[in-house]
């Protein structure tokens, strides 16, 4: 099936499909690079290299010096706010951001921080090799402060504004009985998405926005090395779940979600990847047993139309969870019904695709242990799988055959603890 063949694949995605990033672009697959180096840590002077943390080691972890954790932390963006911006610079060499800053950092060890650099660094191998050498000699010029470096390589969940670099660092600290005090800690960066008097702006929000997920007091290089107050003019683009319109969970017609007698028939669901389809299968359908037809489970179309010709021989009802894209897609089902005499239903999944790519990373990076637990895990679904589900949707119609069509609107589920979670800017790349 067209449609579902892109979402198809992704419940079986390998480690290699998973490297595919957003834009549906083949992602920076790990160098050697990193795996030559994980096995033991590099000393450059009073800097060293450690192993670089996550399953696929995309996240450098470095040490200047041995940084005691302590319990309020500096956080600091390297590019444009420790040292003037050279991003994807082939050569090692640096300049501090303003003059201030060496001194500004030492001060806040002495003051009882700890001192820790987040960085993101997805850059190809040649400028990554230049950056790991750039970094001691930052060290170098630092000599007498302890600091903690964590850079993310690649666009995955340490990319901020996702906040595995902040979870790393936590365990970090608390394996060494540290519980971080976010009240008393702070970030500062210049990818703020502040908006200037003479039209332009800030490259991205992206420090700001992984302030906000963690839950950190922010500050611009400007606010706080300069004392310049703070410039209140920003905005944070792309996708965030506070532009939702609350709407009732689905359009009132002229069924119920199960059909009362219940008789058996299809229900066929239509919408993007990501977009709660299965776990909204398991809230309503399966407690009413409802046989679950998924071509990512089953494996091809022809397997899912056996199983719902079965379903239908035992007399039971089925939902189709697929992405189901296009009306030549749905015909294959609608076909089916027609021959077994039952009525098919299209449930549509209205959400935006915004909203579709977001759950997506949510899933894949973001869901807190309470949900993880309960659902199985799941890469992240490339891009292009939104994309082409966008460009070949078709509308689905009650001329196609559907005795009747339902809209099914997000409505968000879950607790506190997940709304954190799902709430948070969820993003790998652009603003
Ligand atoms: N109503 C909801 N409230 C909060 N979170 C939700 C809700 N529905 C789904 N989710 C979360 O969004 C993510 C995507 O949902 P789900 O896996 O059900 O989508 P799907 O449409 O079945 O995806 P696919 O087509 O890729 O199989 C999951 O992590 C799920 O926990």
């Amino acid at each position: 099936m067209a449609s579902s063949s892109s979402s198809s694949s992704s419940k079986k995605r390998t480690a290699k499909d998973a490297e595919l990033d957003s834009g549906g672009k083949a992602a920076k697959k790990i160098h050697p690079f990193f795996t030559r180096e994980a096995k033991e840590p590099e000393q450059h002077g009073t800097f060293k290299w450690l192993k670089p943390l996550g399953p696929k080691s995309t996240c450098l972890h470095g040490v200047n010096l041995e940084p005691p954790s302590r319990s309020k932390v500096a956080l600091f963006d390297l590019d444009g706010t420790i040292i003037k911006t050279s991003f994807g610079s082939k050569d090692a060499t640096w300049e501090w951001w303003r003059l201030q800053v060496p001194a500004a950092l030492k001060k806040l060890h002495d003051d009882g921080y700890s001192v820790v650099i987040i960085s993101n660094q997805a850059l190809k191998a040649v400028a990554l090799k230049a950056w790991k050498e750039k970094v001691p000699s930052i060290a170098t010029s630092l000599s007498s402060l302890p600091f903690r470096i964590l850079a993310a390589t690649a666009k995955d969940y340490y990319r901020k504004p996702m906040i595995g670099m902040w979870t790393e660092l936590t365990r970090i600290f608390k394996e060494d009985g540290v519980e971080i005090d976010k009240s008393g800690s702070f970030f500062v960066g210049d990818a703020a998405g502040r908006q200037y008097p003479n039209g332009k702006s800030d490259f991205s929000g992206t420090d700001r926005k992984w302030a906000s997920n963690i839950g950190l007091t922010f500050h611009t290089p400007e606010e706080y090395f300069l004392g310049l107050p703070v410039h209140a003019n920003f905005k944070l683009e792309g996708f965030h779940v506070s532009s939702l319109t609350e709407l009732p969970p689905y359009t009132p017609t002229h069924t119920a979600l199960l059909l009362d007698p219940r008789i058996p028939e299809i229900v066929l669901f239509v919408g993007f990847p990501s977009l709660g389809k299965t776990s909204f299968y398991n809230r309503y359908f399966k407690p009413a047993d409802y046989v679950h037809i998924n071509q990512d489970i089953l494996g091809s179309r022809p397997k899912c139309i056996k199983a719902v010709d079965e379903a239908l021989n035992n007399g039971l009802a089925c939902v189709i969870d697929n992405t189901n894209r296009d009306a030549a897609t749905r015909k294959h089902y609608v076909d089916l019904a027609r021959k077994r005499k039952v009525p098919i239903r299209c449930f549509h999944f209205t959400g935006s695709m915004e909203l579709a790519w977001h759950n997506n990373l949510y899933r894949a990076f973001n869901m807190p242990p309470s949900v993880a637990s309960n659902e199985p895990k799941r890469e992240l679904v490339p891009y292009l799988a939104y994309t082409s589900y966008k460009g070949a949707f078709q509308e689905p119609e009650l001329s196609e055959g559907f005795s009747e069509i339902k809209k099914i609107n997000w409505v968000f589920e879950g607790d506190e603890e997940v709304r954190r979670h799902w709430s948070m800017w969820h993003q790998l790349e652009g603003k």
